[in-house]
């Protein structure tokens, strides 16, 4: 009997091979890989060759899923989503597949019983840096619910060489190293060489007939690479569904030129090799200012093309014609990065299969849905159309097709208004002329969301306002979410036991609201006390963990005041470290004042070029080290500085924090998603009403949220008005001595020149309003003190919050995305 094992058989059939979620079977099949893959006997394996083992042993009970998966997916056509991201911040795989799969604890037990330390296997593994912070966590998050709400989906992407660098700080500074995190292998990748695609640049266009007479656009370009797919399976949260995350790696069509070896050219030999790996070879490391840099350009059209390609490749293995590929995918641009998808569809539609302009565009229209990130202009790309020409001529020619047909709708809309025709089209001419990609990413999607309300309407009311007067039903909101699988059950597994515990089950994990249960519960002291056990469990290991680190010893019984993002002035960092001056002033002029021990806890990583961010964290670090050797203070409060904020660390950092600091100048920060992860761990909120936490406040309540500042509206007003910082700064004592105390050289050494730049910046121009939102915010920090003195009180609040964050699951936001924008429907694969 030959035919084909069916799905249900090939699990029975396999559980006595690799797929087996047994103890039993999970113990075998480790020993299996260390010997088969890692060629070692357990008594000479490093705990890179157990980590290993581990990896391909979990990995197989994926892979088992994912062919299954990918053969329903074929048959039966399922409409698929495909998030073309420039980042996708992953995180360590290890704990996070053995969550889903649900054999983290049958796992723990198995490493038990071979004397192994499963939780020093997951220390081991290299994180996938694939991303700079929120734009490219939020969508390893939404891969995450995309498998567990079981949404056929691939996630396309660039298979950067280095990810974003490791931070160390030397000296107080920060100092860039390297990712390597390729140099030990890649267990959960598997290559894909017969996947590969030609990418194309420069060279010029041909006009030509074809075969029908009819006038026909052909690319002639100078250079031609190839991208290589690498495939990584993401596997849902108790479900059959794997979805697929298809990264692409640039190589040279040619690696070796014998003709150039054969005449001594060595470097020639390997010339279009080292050009072509170096379009995937790294990440941009910047959060938000675009890099307006040509290889930038080079990436993002890179991987955009392969991506559309293999998109009509997996049109025509199932459906079939090109017309109806609007049907199968929808396509959701992760900010204007992958924006080139619309002009690279139309291409391929017109100059690879002969269809004519009107059909491309509405299929092309269809397809692709956009989601703004940012309001920051300084964040909002735009391509010289010189480079554009020389890099993509081609594409010009099309985006100057789309441009002329849109403003020819413009005009006709708001017939005269040339002023409106200016501010609207896809070329600035003021100066250089560039190619504005946020208006070719509106232009070109039948949907357009911001990633809060607040933010949502914002872009709706000022960046995009002629846009959405145009088409006002193309603009919607979907506010961000977190995965609570990595930030709650893998981060935080004393919580996750205490909150199945309390509601009886854990049902809460795939189904987030139902953490309400716990409210009934929020006065119960029974639970305060186990709540409160949880809460210094995790202080302990992160005070344990950052002595070791950082040498800096923080007291667990102290409130752990943290703020962990990438540093920029926008999210005001120094904001808080003028308030921890203010503090060490205090004590230093009242030693008997009565202060609730704090530890001050930061965390984030500068862009390399940008000064002032890269500045406040010398500044943290001066702070430091003068407040925690100082007897006088130390005893109240400690400052550290956790380096390398990634998402393998802010696994250790979410579960410890009493209290989350978003204190952003209203207005700038899109979503913020931190702030849902340390509040879906018990930490209370200090924070201004910007993005998602005008959302938090109102799910939480405001009685159990420390709100403070102006609001989006107010900062408009005052900046209206004209803002003088320099008026704040002689009119408040206290903060003209806190400034002064850092101009005066004391966390400097004597230095009285060093923190200059970032002072007088704060005290002429204060772009970010620091010094208009201080007094409010020193206040509320003296209500949160207050509060904290209250255990039962802080406890209930803490309660509270975490039963009141089922909105902010990334399950909820992926909903949303599939019934409000991508009209799609879940595809549950058995065997799960
Ligand atoms: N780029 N970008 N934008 C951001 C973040 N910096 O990555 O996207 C994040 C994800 O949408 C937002 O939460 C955050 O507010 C916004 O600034």
């Amino acid at each position: 009997m030959n035919q084909e094992p069916s799905p249900a058989s090939f699990d029975q059939e396999r559980e006595h091979t690799r797929t087996g979620m047994s103890k039993a079977s999970l113990k075998r099949d480790f020993l299996d890989n260390l010997f088969y893959i890692q060629g070692r006997f357990r008594e000479v394996a490093t705990p890179h060759d157990l980590y290993m083992a581990a990896a391909y042993t979990t990995r197989d009970r994926l892979l088992a899923r994912w062919v299954k998966s990918a053969q329903d997916f074929k048959t039966t056509h399922a409409r698929t989503v495909c998030y073309l991201s420039a980042e996708f911040l992953l995180g360590p795989h290890l704990a996070n597949n053995l969550v889903n799969l649900g054999i983290a604890e049958t796992s723990t037990e198995a490493a038990e019983e071979l004397d192994l330390d499963l939780n020093a296997i997951i220390e081991e593994e290299e994180e996938p840096g694939l991303g700079n912070g929120g734009l490219g966590r939020l969508a390893a998050c939404f891969m995450d619910s995309l498998s567990t709400l079981q949404i056929p989906s691939i996630g396309y992407g660039i298979r950067y060489e280095f990810g974003i660098f490791d931070q160390m700080i030397e000296n107080g500074w920060q100092v860039e190293k390297s990712d390597t995190w390729l140099r030990n292998g890649n267990p959960w990748e598997i290559p894909r060489p017969k996947i590969r695609f030609p990418v194309m640049y420069g060279g010029h266009t041909e006009q030509y007939r074809d075969h029908d007479g009819r006038p026909r656009t052909r690319w002639v370009p100078d250079l031609v690479i190839d991208g290589v797919a690498y495939d990584t399976p993401i596997l849902g949260y108790g479900v059959g569904n794997v979805n697929l995350l298809r990264l692409w790696k640039a190589e040279a069509s040619e690696s070796f030129d014998f003709q150039a070896f054969n005449v001594g050219d060595y470097y020639g030999a390997v010339h279009a090799k080292i050009e072509a790996e170096t379009i995937s070879k790294v990440l941009y490391p910047n959060d938000e200012p675009e890099a307006g840099k040509e290889l930038r350009l080079k990436q993002q059209f890179f991987f955009v093309s392969c991506s559309v390609q293999d998109m009509i490749r997996l049109q025509f293995n199932t459906v079939g014609p090109l017309e109806t590929l609007a049907d199968k995918f929808v396509a959701q641009l992760n900010d204007t990065h992958p924006a080139l998808a619309v002009a690279e569809l139309m291409r391929l539609l017109m100059d690879e299969h002969d269809m004519e302009w009107d059909q491309a565009w509405d299929i092309t229209h269809r397809v692709f849905c956009y989601t703004n990130h940012t309001l920051l202009p300084e964040a909002l790309e735009t391509w010289s159309v010189s480079l554009f020409e020389r890099l993509l001529p081609r594409h010009l020619e099309i985006v100057y097709a789309i441009n002329q047909r849109f403003l020819d709708q413009v005009r006709v809309r708001f017939l005269g208004d040339e002023d409106r025709v200016r501010r609207m089209s896809l070329i600035a001419e003021d100066g250089e002329r560039r190619v504005r990609m946020a208006h070719l990413a509106v232009v070109g999607s039948r949907a357009v969301n911001g990633v809060a309300e607040l933010h949502s309407e914002l872009v709706k009311t000022t960046l995009f306002r002629d846009f959405h007067e145009l088409w006002p039903d193309r603009f919607h909101n979907v506010t961000n979410g977190v995965t609570p699988r990595r930030f709650m059950v893998v981060a935080n597994p004393r919580l996750t036991r205490l909150i199945t515990e309390t509601c009886g089950s854990d049902a809460w994990i795939r189904d987030l609201d139902r953490l309400r249960e716990l409210e009934a519960h929020a006065t119960d002291p029974g639970l305060h006390e186990r709540w409160h056990e949880v809460k210094i469990a995790a202080k302990r290991d992160l005070s344990a963990w950052l002595k070791h680190r950082t040498g800096v010893l923080l007291d667990p019984e102290a409130m752990f005041d943290v703020q962990a993002k990438r540093i920029h002035e926008y999210k005001r960092q120094h904001l808080n470290v003028l308030h921890i001056v203010r503090c060490y002033q205090r004590i230093k002029q009242n030693p008997n004042h009565d202060m609730v021990p704090r530890a001050f806890v930061f965390g984030g990583k500068a862009a390399p070029g940008y000064f002032m961010a890269k500045l406040i964290i010398k500044l943290i670090n001066a702070i430091a080290e003068v407040v925690n050797k100082d007897p006088q203070v130390n005893g109240f409060i400690r400052v550290v500085f956790m380096p390398d904020f990634n998402v393998k660390n802010g696994q250790r950092l979410y579960p410890a924090a009493n209290l989350s600091e978003q204190i952003s100048l209203a207005g700038k920060e899109a979503s913020g998603t931190g702030n849902m992860k340390f509040s879906m761990n018990g930490a209370l909120t200090i924070g201004t009403l910007d993005g998602a936490n005008v959302e938090i406040r109102e799910e939480v309540g405001a009685e159990n949220f420390f709100l403070f500042g102006m609001s989006a509206e107010e900062v408009n007003r005052r900046q209206h008005q004209g803002y003088r910082p320099w008026e704040l700064y002689r009119g408040d004592p206290e903060l003209r001595s806190d400034i002064d105390l850092i101009n005066s050289g004391l966390f400097s050494h004597g230095d009285t020149q060093l923190f200059r730049p970032l002072t007088d910046q704060l005290v002429n121009q204060d772009p970010f309003m620091v010094l208009a939102d201080y007094r409010a915010y020193l206040t509320c920090h003296d209500h949160v003190a207050e509060v904290y003195r209250d255990h039962h009180r802080w406890t209930r609040m803490s309660i509270l919050n975490v039963a009141r964050m089922g909105k902010f699951s990334s399950d909820r936001a992926i909903r949303e995305y599939a019934e409000r924008i991508w009209q799609v429907e879940p595809h549950p694969v058995g065997g799960g």
